[in-house]
């Protein structure tokens, strides 16, 4: 945590909508004025495309099938959680990016699956935003959470999550329905000890819920659309939210518990706008102060 250099982090699964909320942020950035350092979380694996497979062949053999991408032992828990430390201290840092197929590859120069360099962070950022898979992670090593200020869980339902994972596998990385449901089998005792417990640690939490059947993922063609879908927003800690004016600003929204208020699909940019431009106005307010230029 900190008011100089204050950290947003987007934690969520593959294929959950972190890219998608990242847009959304960008948005708000754009329109207040706000610099931010953008961190990719792939861009924390531990190993390229080329090395995961042959590692993960190398664990089949000796009967590991669960090498996943979502544990500590193929992600850079440690670097990130420097990452936050040092741009809390100091607003600096490294990062890198992880090409995950030929269009992001081809500005690099590089093979897709690959890692950039490692660079430093642009100077004189406002504010770190991270979005990824582990942004929220607490292990007994490392404790990824308590560094930042603000942190949002997006969790679509899990038969949604899967839709979703595998309609951008299939049509943007060029992946087969059969590899997509093997990825999804290998990774899921990672996902319930790495990834679920996150969202207990999330400030906000951004749960889709689809009102159209979803109940094989696995042939659904489409992803269920805005219409078509709910999102149930939970704050962790309610007070000081000001329900009421997002219940007259979002038409046809309502509240299921005292800290949980549900929004139509189409509304949830407009939800993200008016929950958290009050957020970074906070944040740059107490970042202008802790720098004495307020
Ligand atoms: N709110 C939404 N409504 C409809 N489709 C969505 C929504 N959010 C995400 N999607 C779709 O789901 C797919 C996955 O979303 P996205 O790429 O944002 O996931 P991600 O969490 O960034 O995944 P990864 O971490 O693996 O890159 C995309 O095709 C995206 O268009
Ligand atoms: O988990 C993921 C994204 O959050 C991806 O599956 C991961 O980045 C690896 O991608 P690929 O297997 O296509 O190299």
């Amino acid at each position: 945590m900190s008011e100089r250099h204050p950290i947003i982090s987007i934690t969520g699964s593959s294929g959950a909508g972190t890219s998608t909320v990242t847009r959304t942020f960008a948005n708000i950035f754009r329109r207040e004025n706000v610099k931010a350092a953008v961190i990719e979380g792939d861009s924390f694996h531990r190993y390229d495309r080329k090395e995961m497979k042959a590692r993960q062949a190398e664990a089949e053999s000796t009967g590991n099938k669960n090498f996943s991408h979502f544990g500590p032992d193929n992600n850079l828990f440690g670097e990130l959680e420097n990452l936050f430390r040092t741009y809390g201290e100091s607003g600096q840092g490294q990062s890198r990016k992880y090409l995950h197929n030929d269009e992001e590859a081809a500005p690099h120069q590089q093979p897709a699956g690959t890692f950039t360099a490692w660079e430093p962070l642009p100077a004189d950022t406002d504010m770190l935003f991270y979005e990824g898979l582990h942004g929220a992670v607490v292990t007994p090593e490392h404790n990824i959470a308590r560094h930042a200020d603000l942190l949002i869980g997006v969790v679509p339902v899990i038969n949604l999550e899967w839709i979703q994972k595998l309609w951008r596998d299939k049509h943007q990385r060029g992946y087969s329905t059969e590899a997509v449901t093997d990825t999804i089998l290998r990774r899921m005792p990672d996902y319930v000890n790495y990834i679920v417990p996150q969202f207990a640690h999330t400030h906000v939490n951004f749960q889709r819920v689809p009102m159209v059947d979803t109940s094989n993922p696995f042939i659904s063609r489409d992803i269920p659309s805005a219409d078509e879908s709910l999102v149930v927003i939970r704050f962790a800690q309610p007070k000081g939210i000001d329900f009421q004016y997002l219940l007259s600003m979002i038409h046809d929204s309502w509240m299921s518990r005292a800290n949980t208020i549900v929004v139509p699909g189409g509304k949830m940019e407009l939800a993200m706008q008016l929950i958290f431009t009050p957020f970074i106005w906070r944040m740059m307010e107490r970042k202008k102060r802790a720098l004495g230029a307020l």
